[in-house]
């Protein structure tokens, strides 16, 4: 009989539903939030009925951090399950106010492990409590569902596409409130989506779907620059990365950020030392040499060793390289012609230098109190030149939940 593992979400279906064959199986931390991205129709909901118990497959087994949902003995029906869900659809109750419809479900013993006050704040609902869902947007309905699903007190969030019937500004503005919410909570959650810019914001680890497989699960930005994975060879290809704040420049309004084998100067407002910041760097903005540039006006050059040259059709090469001095740092990309990768000689496992001509900051995170320092260094632009590589700061991959949780 196979055992659960603390510490992890344990998933394996197979077999099918509807006639739809699914063949799923992955392992994830129960931490931080584990999206499940793929084309539609792949099978994503069908895993996500699973895991609520909404659907049967005899030859299942789901643990959440130790805790057996289903395995060959068991079957716990859905409402044993303590999982908040969260729909497309956010199926509020029309008779009931929101204040009602947060507080359905919620089991009543006081004081709640997630405070009915604190759900309201983190998805600023106080304006909504006492309105009838049909009086609320698509985005506000959303929240609500999102804050009724917490207040459940669940051990895992799992939200369904969240954000797939809203029109693009209500998902600009609900996407916030999503990122804000493994931030704040101790609380494993699903992420359900096929749309990456919307993952690559907030997901620290991805699960890859296709036709009712798993064909991958690992940290995002593992996943993102995989050379065996079709993420590294898209059009979109990006890497996200989560790096801290380290300083500020005043004079020339400049983010000093802390990555693995690089340290970054973004234009951006002045943030506290110590926040995590996420970072989206496309392989469509860095470029590469085979020296270090003298002089120009991109920032941000590091060494790197490329570590894969991946064809991108007959005219582009994307590029997998490791930043730092001897590629000890960081994984990015770049996208080049192949014009250009020929006439320079690029081979795998060249030294280069790369040069990231923008990134782009997603969330950010506030750092826990003891990792504010008091004395905020600042850098001279020019130091963030090839000079500045060989640092190794900082940790990739892991976020922390970085507030005193709810739970
Ligand atoms: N009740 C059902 N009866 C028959 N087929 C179904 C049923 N529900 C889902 N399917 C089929 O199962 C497959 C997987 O559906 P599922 O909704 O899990 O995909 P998905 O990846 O979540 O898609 P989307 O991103 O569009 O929501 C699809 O081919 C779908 O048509």
């Amino acid at each position: 009989m196979r055992t659960a593992t603390p510490g992890r979400i344990e998933i394996a279906f197979s077999g099918s539903i509807a006639s739809f064959p699914l063949d799923t199986q992955f392992s994830v931390p129960a931490k931080g939030v584990a999206a499940i991205f793929g084309p539609p129709g792949c099978g994503k909901t069908a895993v996500a009925r699973c895991i609520a118990g909404l659907e049967h497959l005899p030859a299942g087994f789901c643990a959440i951090d130790g805790d057996v949902w289903q395995d060959e003995t068991t079957f716990r029906p859905p409402h044993l399950r303590p999982i908040g869900y969260v729909s497309q659809d956010a199926s509020l109750f029309p008779h009931l106010s929101v204040r009602r419809n947060l507080l359905y479900g919620a089991p009543k013993p006081k004081p709640m492990p997630i405070a009915f006050d604190e759900v309201v704040e983190l998805l600023d609902l106080a304006p909504l409590l006492d309105r009838s869902p049909s009086h609320l947007s698509g985005g506000e309905r959303q929240r609500v569902a999102m804050g009724r699903a917490l207040l459940s007190q669940p051990r895992l969030l799992v939200m369904d596409e969240p954000l797939a019937a809203l029109h693009s500004r209500a998902k600009r503005e609900i996407l916030p409130f999503v990122e804000r919410l493994p931030e704040k909570l101790a609380l494993p959650m699903i992420y359900i989506g096929h749309d990456m810019a919307e993952i690559e914001r907030f997901a620290d680890y991805l699960v890859l779907m296709e036709r009712g497989m798993v064909t991958a699960a690992g940290p995002l930005h593992v996943l993102q620059s995989d050379p065996t994975l079709p993420l590294a060879t898209s059009h979109e290809a990006a890497i996200s990365l989560d790096a801290v704040v380290s300083g500020y420049d005043g004079r020339y309004g400049l983010l000093i950020l802390r990555l693995k084998g690089a340290r970054l100067l973004v234009p951006a407002p002045p943030l506290a030392p110590g926040v995590h910041q996420r970072l989206r760097i496309a392989a469509c903005d860095v470029s590469v040499a085979r020296e270090a540039p003298r002089a120009g006006s991109i920032l941000n050059v590091f060494p790197a060793r490329i570590r894969a040259c991946l064809s991108l059709g007959t005219a582009e090469i994307t590029l997998v390289l490791a930043l730092g001095t001897g590629g000890s740092g960081a994984e990015i990309m770049a996208r080049i012609t192949r014009f250009s990768f020929d006439s320079l000689g690029l081979k795998d496992g060249m030294d280069v230098f790369a040069q990231l001509k923008h990134i782009s900051l997603l969330s950010a995170s506030e750092p826990p109190p003891q990792t504010i320092s008091a004395s905020t260094p600042t850098a001279e632009p020019g130091q963030a030149s090839a000079a500045a590589c060989n640092e190794k700061l900082g940790t990739r991959g892991e976020r922390h939940h970085l507030k005193p949780p709810l739970l």
